[in-house]
């Protein structure tokens, strides 16, 4: 069991659920960067991550609505959440990674999508997400994850899992960093260090 209540399952454990599930589906949306912070500090990836309207950090995404797979529930969600252009970045069932399981008050699977782009797509995902329907009510800032270590070991991706993920967002985000590459399993443990310290 992850913490928080969770409990990971893999993409085909998720599509044996029983009817009765309910589903949320989240996207994690990034693209390779080679770029350094001052030349020194290997930025890794550009991944985004929004402000939410309760104040806690989380994927761009949402609840299924009944009678939608859950692609076209995020789909939808992502074109309401940061006006994503379906045409050109749809995302696919190819794209769900697995989900986590919550029991109580409901079953209720919350689904991690994750989907690679070009710096230069990210870019433009990044700028359109401003004219976002949502964007200023449910939607309060979109965000770049910092995949980085200051020299003082803290600052950087240490500091920023201190702040408040919503549900079982901060899992994902380990979860995807691991699984793309773009962290190894070392570098994502020392960024936990604040958690030890
Ligand atoms: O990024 C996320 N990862 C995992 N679970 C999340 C994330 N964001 C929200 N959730 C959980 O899923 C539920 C529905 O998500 P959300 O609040 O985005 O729905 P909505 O966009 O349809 O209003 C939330 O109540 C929360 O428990
Ligand atoms: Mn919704
Ligand atoms: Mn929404
Ligand atoms: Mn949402």
């Amino acid at each position: 069991m992850d913490h928080a209540g969770y409990e990971k399952l893999s993409a085909q454990q998720c599509r044996d659920l029983p009817e009765e599930c309910t589903h949320a589906a989240h996207c994690i949306i990034y693209a390779h960067n080679d770029d350094k912070l001052w030349g020194k500090f290997p930025l890794r990836a550009a991944v985004m991550m929004q402000v939410r309207f309760d104040g806690l950090l989380g994927f761009p995404g949402g609840l299924v609505d009944k009678g939608e797979s859950w692609e076209q529930g995020l789909n939808r969600e992502l074109q309401e959440e940061i006006a994503l252009d379906l045409e050109r970045f749809r995302v696919e069932e190819a794209d769900h990674v697995g989900g986590y399981l919550r029991r109580k008050p409901r079953l209720r699977c919350y689904h991690c999508y994750v989907k690679q782009v070009s710096l230069q797509e990210f870019l433009s995902i990044e700028t359109a997400a401003y004219g976002a329907p949502d964007y200023g009510s449910e939607v309060l800032g979109v965000m770049r994850v910092p995949l980085h270590t200051l020299e003082d070991g803290k600052g950087g991706l240490p500091a920023f899992l201190q702040n408040r993920f919503v549900g079982a967002a901060r899992d994902q985000l380990l979860f995807a960093l691991q699984t793309t590459g773009i962290m190894s399993g070392d570098d994502i443990t020392s960024a936990l260090c604040w958690d030890s310290s």
